[in-house]
């Protein structure tokens, strides 16, 4: 069977090669939703002013449903970036485009929560786009420009990619989550192995991975260089739909399945062989066993993001932090309004402030460097988030490391770097 990528290429293919299409061949496609946020959908927006072609934007034609969030700068720390703001809302307002402003969320979480559906064809100028899949969604980042010519023609052409299949055994342990698996699948792949491929999941340790966890592995899989990162719509992910979205998943959702042909291309990996791990500075994919780093003093703790800032981030936090109070600044940010409320009711929020959370509003946060705890110079972070390059989240000589929100919670409770599994009730 081909790939899943291909499949659902070809189900949105308008031209395609006469004799078919295969991996390495070019198709031109119409998304289902396209997304720009409060950086790219200013680029965007400038390219389509440029060439005159802003003129064809009109979001209330059905297809693609055309997205403008507001997550980067949420709320806005400068005038300039509330200018920005301005001029999109202004935007969105005047052609019909769907609008989360300000407080709505991560545009990945908000889209996973309330847009995207199995089977999908999902643009966005984002690069952690590539999240959808966990929801059998073929979903990849693009450029701004390229962002401008899809809001306008309603089209944009792809390459479809060759797959790299994952075969999952076994499953997570306790206090180990997907965050620490796709750091290390990351340590295999490093910062090239999947480059313009769909990295496709399957196995039977698949049915075991949480959605959430599907979610966190799909959005890190950018970092090995991945177009799109699929995982089959199975039993786990319908439950899931059900829960999420309180209706029944669409039917032809069944069909989207991972089944590798025979001699592709493949890795095996046992989830069970999984241990707490964090990604050293300078790259996600530098990455080693919690161990290895133990004992590093912690300056600040930042848990959220659209890698770990779901409901079961802030949970694993709260198991941790239950009781404790931190001893590094502690920044926790909801990933969507709707993570935020639903933890405001439970009382994960109370618990974690009682911890001495700084809890911050829906959005990148901390993630982006921008606002909303900025590192200083020669400071240590541990960050639930996924990316450490210098100067990320700060002062260029501070030093991220990223990690599971258990780790991190661990690592804000003891004030330096611990096994989590020792702290947890
Ligand atoms: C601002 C945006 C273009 C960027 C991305 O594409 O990923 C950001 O979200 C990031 O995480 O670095
Ligand atoms: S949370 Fe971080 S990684 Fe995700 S979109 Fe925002 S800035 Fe990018």
């Amino acid at each position: 069977m081909a790939s899943l990528a291909q499949r659902i290429i070809e189900e949105h293919a308008v031209e395609k090669p006469r004799d078919g299409l295969g991996p390495g061949d070019i198709a031109v496609v119409e998304p289902d939703a396209v997304l720009v946020n409060d950086v790219t959908g200013l680029l965007a927006l400038r390219v389509l002013e440029e060439t005159g072609a802003d003129g064809l934007v009109d979001c209330r034609r059905q297809r693609p449903q055309v997205v403008i969030a507001f997550d980067h700068y949420s709320p806005a720390p400068t005038a300039a970036t509330a200018t920005g703001h301005r001029r999109l809302r202004l935007f969105a307002r005047e052609r019909g485009c769907t609008l989360w402003d300000v407080g709505y969320g991560v545009m990945h979480q908000a889209a996973v929560e309330e847009l995207v559906e199995p089977g999908w064809l999902v643009l966005g100028a984002d690069s952690h786009t590539i999240t959808y899949g966990a929801l059998s969604v073929f979903s990849t980042g693009i450029g701004s420009t390229e962002a401008a010519y899809a809001m306008a023609t309603g089209r944009l052409w792809l390459r479809v990619p060759e797959p790299l299949y994952v075969r999952l055994e076994g499953r997570l342990p306790e206090g180990v989550t997907g965050k620490d698996f796709v750091l290390r699948l990351l340590g295999v792949l490093g910062g090239d192995g999947a480059i313009y491929r769909s990295v496709e999941f399957h196995g039977p340790g698949v049915a075991a991975l949480p959605v959430s966890d599907r979610l966190t592995v799909a959005n890190m899989m950018v970092e090995a260089g991945a177009k799109t990162a699929l995982f089959p719509f199975d039993r786990t992910a319908a439950e899931w739909y059900r829960a999420v979205r309180g209706r029944e998943p669409p039917r032809e959702a069944k069909r989207l399945r991972v089944e590798p042909e025979l001699g592709a291309d493949s890795l095996e990996l046992d989830l069970g062989e999984t241990g707490p791990m964090v990604a050293e500075p300078p790259a996600p994919y530098n990455v080693a066993p919690v161990e290895e780093v133990e004992g590093l003093e912690v300056d600040q703790v930042f848990i959220g993001s659209c890698t770990n800032g779901r409901y079961e981030d802030l949970e694993a936090a709260a198991r941790i932090l239950k009781g404790r109070r931190a001893r590094t600044r502690l920044i926790v940010a909801p990933a969507s309004r709707r993570v935020y409320e639903k933890a405001l009711r439970t009382g994960l929020l109370e618990i974690l402030h009682e911890a001495g959370a700084v809890i911050a509003p829906p959005g990148c946060a901390a993630c982006f460097g921008a606002h909303m705890g900025v590192a200083g110079e020669g400071e240590v972070v541990v960050s639930t988030s996924n990316r450490n390059f210098p100067g990320r989240m700060g002062a260029p000589s501070a030093r991220v490391y990223l990690a599971s929100p258990y780790t991190a919670a661990a690592a804000a409770a003891e004030g330096r770097i611990v096994d989590p599994r020792g702290l947890l009730s």
